[in-house]
């Protein structure tokens, strides 16, 4: 048996590794560069005991250079260990297919409907039950409004419970008031907590009053871990490309933290302060690009043409921090789902590349099973 481990640390002796590492068949330690969750441990684990071969966990998203690999020999399990020729497309295998998805809709309302049969789909799938809870990482503003509508007709219908369903909200304004109408607590609580049947207790909003705010921020990502990561992560992003608060220059594989608003943003959002810009708070906590790029699948809603620019930034243009949901691209499974109005900026090729996918898009809602969903990029 070459993997070592802990609850939150993997080491494995491997032949093969990768960039930083020595290569060519020389026996060598990879150590993550943080520690992995214990639900990604485990289910490394768990894989290692099923492959007849070799497994590579990505335990670090962000770009290639900086990935660390837990490469799995196969002594242990008696088949030929990998050999030399293993190549960097081998290496980014992930365990489904890998694929960035622009999935175009007519407007809004199809938007937010298709988002919501999403969320459906991928929670029946999983079967919540006691001690199983499907974990959501949610946003705020005005584009998911449609869906956490759907999901609560879907609720009443009797079609989804949230009862076994963890969820952990993206962001929070500091020091506005948890009862402020403005508030991503007050938000959270009106436009969809309190019309299912959602355990308060599972459902997590970081505290922008909270005394400490760095250990607020630590205490988040304890909890997420503790949650064993987010199955599906939805966010919202601003005209400037950000995704949650993490503005125009934020890192890449930043961490839950306070950020100072960029004046685009509070410009943004001051639609919901009177039209004041001086009432949008300054400060916000927010989840760190690389915590959503922690989630097994991600779900950016992209709606309208003030958006359009930061879409084409996101998708055919190169990895940016100043378009941070840029970093999406390298996510194995995120789906942007976006409106026609929000393509106004993107070339006609991309456009009608993945308007040529849109069956195979239907069948994401489609109650198709998820390993049988396969786009063909
Ligand atoms: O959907 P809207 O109203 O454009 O708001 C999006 C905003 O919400 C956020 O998700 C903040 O919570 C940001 O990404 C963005 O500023």
């Amino acid at each position: 048996m070459w993997l070592f481990g802990s609850d939150n640390t993997v080491r494995c002796h491997c032949q093969l590794s990768y960039q930083q590492f020595d290569i060519d068949g020389a026996e060598c330690d990879v150590v993550p560069r943080r520690p992995v969750t214990a639900r990604r441990y485990h289910s490394l684990v768990a894989l290692l005991a099923k492959r007849p071969c070799f497994v590579i966990a990505s335990l670090l998203s962000g770009r290639p250079a900086h990935w660390p690999y837990v490469l799995h020999h196969a002594t242990h399990t008696g088949h030929a260990a990998p050999t030399p020729r293993t190549t960097l497309t081998d290496l980014h295998a992930p365990e489904r297919d890998t694929a960035m998805r622009l999935i175009i809709l007519e407007d809004a309302s199809v938007v937010a409907d298709w988002a919501a049969r999403f969320v459906l789909q991928r929670i029946t799938q999983f079967a919540p039950g006691p001690g199983r809870h499907f974990v959501l990482g949610l946003p705020t503003g005005g584009t998911p409004l449609g869906m956490y509508r759907r999901l609560i007709d879907f609720y009443k219908e009797g079609r989804i419970s949230f009862k076994y369903v963890t969820t952990f909200n993206m962001d929070e304004y500091v020091g506005l008031p948890r009862d402020h109408p403005e508030s991503y607590h007050y938000y959270m609580w009106n436009e969809f907590f309190k019309h299912v049947d959602i355990e308060p207790s599972n459902a997590h909003v970081l505290d922008g009053n909270a005394p400490d705010l760095v250990a607020e921020c630590k205490r988040f990502e304890d909890l997420i871990a503790a949650a064993g990561g987010v199955h599906l992560f939805i966010g919202g992003i601003g005209p400037d490309g950000h995704i949650a608060f993490n503005e125009p220059g934020s890192s890449l594989v930043s961490r839950t933290r306070v950020k100072t608003l960029a004046y685009d943003t509070l410009e943004a959002n001051k639609r919901f302060f009177g039209n004041d810009i001086s009432k949008v708070p300054r400060q916000a906590l927010t989840v760190g690009v690389g915590t959503v790029m922690d989630a097994k699948e991600v779900m950016i809603l992209i709606t309208g043409a003030h958006k359009s620019l930061a879409l084409a930034k996101a998708v055919e243009e190169g990895v940016n921090h100043m378009w941070t949901v840029s970093a999406f691209q390298q996510h194995a499974q995120a789906l942007f789902v976006c409106d026609e109005d929000a393509t106004l900026e993107l070339r006609v090729k991309t456009v009608k590349y993945f308007k040529a996918l849109s069956e195979e898009h239907q069948r994401m809602i489609a109650g198709v099973p998820v390993h049988e969903q396969r786009v063909l990029h």
